[in-house]
């Protein structure tokens, strides 16, 4: 793949179209483009290894990459490590509502990093930024289990802008999509159900109600339907989709959170949920890892690995949502009291339903919204577990960071953004 960019006069008509077959190759010229930017975009054969290959270094360097959602949480680890672990990268697209930064040091590196201010929700802004890209990482989403968003709005985000990155996939060309799903599309249920250990075959009621889960099991649907859909080429799709569990880490604002409740109460956090309600936890490192050996060996085992769901896991331990923030809390100076909630359920229950009257009644006024609320008190209150090893199995997905590691790492980014409690 060769693309060319270069800036046009806005008041020109767009896009023409053009195409061009060499001799003895299945050669694709293709112009495609936006407002504010052209590009255009040679595919041979359509496939990460071309015909046309250079020789050498070059050879090396001639993969393109988007990732939506680039500068989220989850989405600058991913650009991050794919920048350090995939050395077939010639430009790294990152698209996002809004762009960090942190960005622009990475703009001086071997690979071209190109940062594209977008809205997923916005059709032709997705298709401008898929076109001539060779892989699709799509983390993009409206992560809100508060009620600060609308439900339409969670819903436009998260499925309508799914559904504009499948179709501008398969307008432009585009062969490999990996979605970031979520363990939400399976569970934990409203009634409560216990998913001990469970594995992406476990049999599970899944019910969902709340508008994320809603929005992340229609979205992951259609990314799984869309695989082997013919992409403009002839050639077919290949989607699969990663289900983090709780995912944590450098960058997490909920941990965060918790920091500064625990800091505005003198260095203090009450116990609310038994111990012994374990929570699926996973390290941002090897969710980003897990993403890039996805993107990685999705051509290669597109028969394997098409269409397929994968938990993330990693060796995080099984503790309840609590006691595993204590893990990095902890060593910042805070306390968790209490070896059992020190408040009865039903007590929480009504606290909970409470916060959610007076978000119903203030709306849409409300500027800051609680964390307790009956859908996050059944989450944290439910046993969701995975053990499984079908990423390993299918792509030979290991950690990339030990727990200790992704511990120290997770202490350090508390200490250091914050300062410590004691
Ligand atoms: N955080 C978790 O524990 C967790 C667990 C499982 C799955 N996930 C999934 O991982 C993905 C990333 O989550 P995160 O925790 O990094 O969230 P995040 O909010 O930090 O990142 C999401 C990114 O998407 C961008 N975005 C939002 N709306 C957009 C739009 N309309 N157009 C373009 N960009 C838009 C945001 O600006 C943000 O940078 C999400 O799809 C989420 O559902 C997260
Ligand atoms: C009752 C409170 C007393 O301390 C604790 C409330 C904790 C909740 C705010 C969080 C418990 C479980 C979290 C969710 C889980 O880790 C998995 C998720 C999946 C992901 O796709 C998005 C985030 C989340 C829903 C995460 C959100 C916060 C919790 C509900």
């Amino acid at each position: 793949m060769l693309t060319v960019a270069a800036s046009r006069n806005r008041s020109a008509p767009w896009p023409p179209a053009l195409s061009l077959r060499a001799s003895g190759q299945q050669t694709l010229l293709r112009v495609t483009g936006d407002w504010g930017r052209w590009q255009l975009a040679t595919q041979v054969n359509q496939g990460l290894f071309p015909q046309l290959d250079m020789a050498g270094s070059e050879q090396a360097q001639k993969l393109v990459y988007l990732v939506t959602g680039g500068c989220g949480f989850l989405g600058e680890h991913v650009v991050r490590m794919l920048l350090q672990h995939e050395p077939r990268l010639r430009e790294l697209r990152v698209f996002d509502l809004h762009l960090g930064p942190w960005l622009e040091e990475l703009k001086t590196g071997p690979v071209q990093v190109t940062a594209i201010q977008g809205d997923v929700t916005q059709a032709h802004e997705v298709a401008a930024a898929v076109a001539g890209a060779h892989v699709v990482i799509h983390t993009a989403g409206l992560v809100d289990v508060f009620g600060r968003t609308s439900p339409e709005t969670i819903h436009k985000v998260n499925v309508q802008g799914t559904q504009n990155v499948i179709e501008a996939c398969v307008q432009t060309g585009t062969r490999f999509l990996v979605y970031t799903s979520s363990m939400e599309v399976v569970g934990p249920n409203i009634k409560g159900h216990p998913f001990y250990r469970g594995n992406e075959d476990t049999p599970y009621e899944a019910v969902h109600k709340h508008p994320y889960p809603c929005s992340k099991a229609l979205a992951e649907q259609l990314v799984l339907e869309a695989n082997g859909r013919k992409v403009c080429g002839g050639l077919p799709l290949v989607t699969c989709a990663l289900r983090p569990t709780g995912i944590y880490g450098e960058g997490h604002q909920i941990m965060r959170d918790f920091y500064r409740q625990g800091l505005r109460m003198g260095g203090r956090l009450f116990r609310a949920i038994p111990a012994s309600v374990e929570h699926g936890r996973v390290y941002v490192g090897n969710v980003a890892w897990m993403h890039v050996l996805v993107a990685r060996e999705l051509e290669r085992r597109a028969a394997l690995m098409g269409g397929q769901v994968y938990f993330c896991y990693d060796h995080s331990p099984y503790k309840s949502y609590e006691d595993f923030n204590m893990e990095f809390l902890g060593p910042c100076g805070l306390q968790l009291l209490g070896t059992r909630p020190l408040l009865p359920y039903w007590l929480l229950v009504l606290l909970a339903a409470l916060n959610a009257l007076l978000q119903w009644l203030l709306r849409p006024r409300l500027l800051s919204a609680p964390m307790l609320n009956p859908y996050t008190l059944a989450v944290a209150n439910t046993t969701f577990t995975v053990s499984t090893d079908k990423a390993q199995r299918h792509f030979g997905y290991k950690p990339l960071f030990s727990w200790e590691e992704s511990r120290t790492r997770t202490i350090l980014w508390v200490q250091t953004t914050e300062g410590s409690a004691r």
